[in-house]
């Protein structure tokens, strides 16, 4: 067990504890109930609410190490999307973290009543031959009373020379079937199409929804973004800061097909809706820190596009 405290305000007692699958964070309602969080290897593989629904999605057919697991919120760093030179999607998920028992204190808006973890990692030796760049990479997890998940990363350069790098929050979200998945926020915007050669796209739609492969990187996007499931009747919403870009994936039969940790109907249960940075790549010099906040809500179905500007104009 690294902690568990109880905070009277909020009614709430937050737990944290180590097993084999890994880390566990517990919001336990002292009215009943708990939402709980698991995370391996830097990477939040279950997100469960309150009626013990999983909200994330995991490939059905588990691929062996040390291949990237296809499902949960890996993290995505010094590389999010194609690249000529480095691994597609980044290395930091295939890698080795380690828990800070002690972490330095963090004044944040996410950081006040819950349950958290800080995860800590630099470069092995294997990856600085792949990108010669000393880093340290901080990483905290947070799972809230009403079970709001966020997830800080700090990005800290400890080189001599400056470097700079994408990221994403790689978010699997576990839906009902593909089809009655509908995502707002991203109406008008402009996209980077990955099926058309990374071309400059504007997007028309009222929101977005699938009938086919996508794979966009959408620019200059809000800070609130929502999915909304019509068939399991609820709505995730995502909130990002430091996170000017969102990736939206969905790889539809065909491609699937060609995964091999793919099941027959998987790609119909997930879409990856990712806070990134991707079209201006963060540059840190020696000494400087990034941050980049993720938080994801879950609510009621109910929840409307007229709801959602609301909140957004409030966030
Ligand atoms: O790295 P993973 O989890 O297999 O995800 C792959 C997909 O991730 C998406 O973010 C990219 O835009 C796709 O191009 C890519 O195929």
């Amino acid at each position: 067990m690294v902690h568990s405290k109880t905070d009277w305000e909020c009614k709430s007692t937050y737990k944290v504890s180590t097993n084999s699958h890994g880390i566990n964070l517990v919001a336990l309602s002292n009215e009943g109930g708990s939402t709980q969080v698991t995370v391996e290897r830097g990477h939040v593989t279950s997100w469960r609410n309150k009626q013990g629904d999983e909200l994330l999605f995991t490939s059905t057919k588990i691929p062996r190490p040390p291949s990237a697991a296809r499902g949960g919120i890996p993290v995505c760093f010094p590389q999010f999307g194609p690249s000529a030179s480095l691994e597609a999607n980044g290395q930091a998920r295939n890698e080795g973290w380690k828990i800070d028992n002690d972490p330095p204190p963090l004044i944040h808006k996410y950081c006040r009543g819950k349950s958290y973890v800080d995860l800590l990692r630099k470069p092995s030796k294997e990856e600085l031959r792949r990108w010669p760049h000393s880093y340290e990479f901080r990483l905290r997890v947070l799972l809230a009373y009403d079970g709001n998940l966020n997830m800080i990363s700090r990005i800290r350069n400890i080189d001599s020379k400056p470097f700079s790098f994408s990221f994403g929050y790689h978010t699997y979200l576990s839906v009902s079937d593909i089809s009655e998945v509908r995502i707002e926020g991203l109406e008008t915007l402009d996209y980077l199409d990955n099926l058309s050669d990374r071309k400059r796209f504007t997007e028309h739609g009222d929101a977005i929804t699938f009938e086919s492969e996508v794979d966009r990187a959408y620019l200059c996007t809000p800070s609130c973004i929502a999915v909304v499931d019509h068939g399991k009747k609820r709505t995730v919403v995502i909130k990002k800061e430091g996170l000017p870009d969102a990736v939206v994936w969905n790889p539809w039969e065909r491609k699937s097909k060609t995964m091999a940790d793919f099941g027959k109907v998987d790609y119909r249960k997930m879409v990856c809706v990712d806070g990134a940075v991707i079209e201006r790549p963060i540059a840190l010099k020696p000494g400087e820190e990034w941050t980049g906040c993720l938080e994801l809500e879950h609510v009621p179905s109910s929840f409307c596009s007229d709801k959602y500007d609301s909140r957004l104009k409030h966030f």
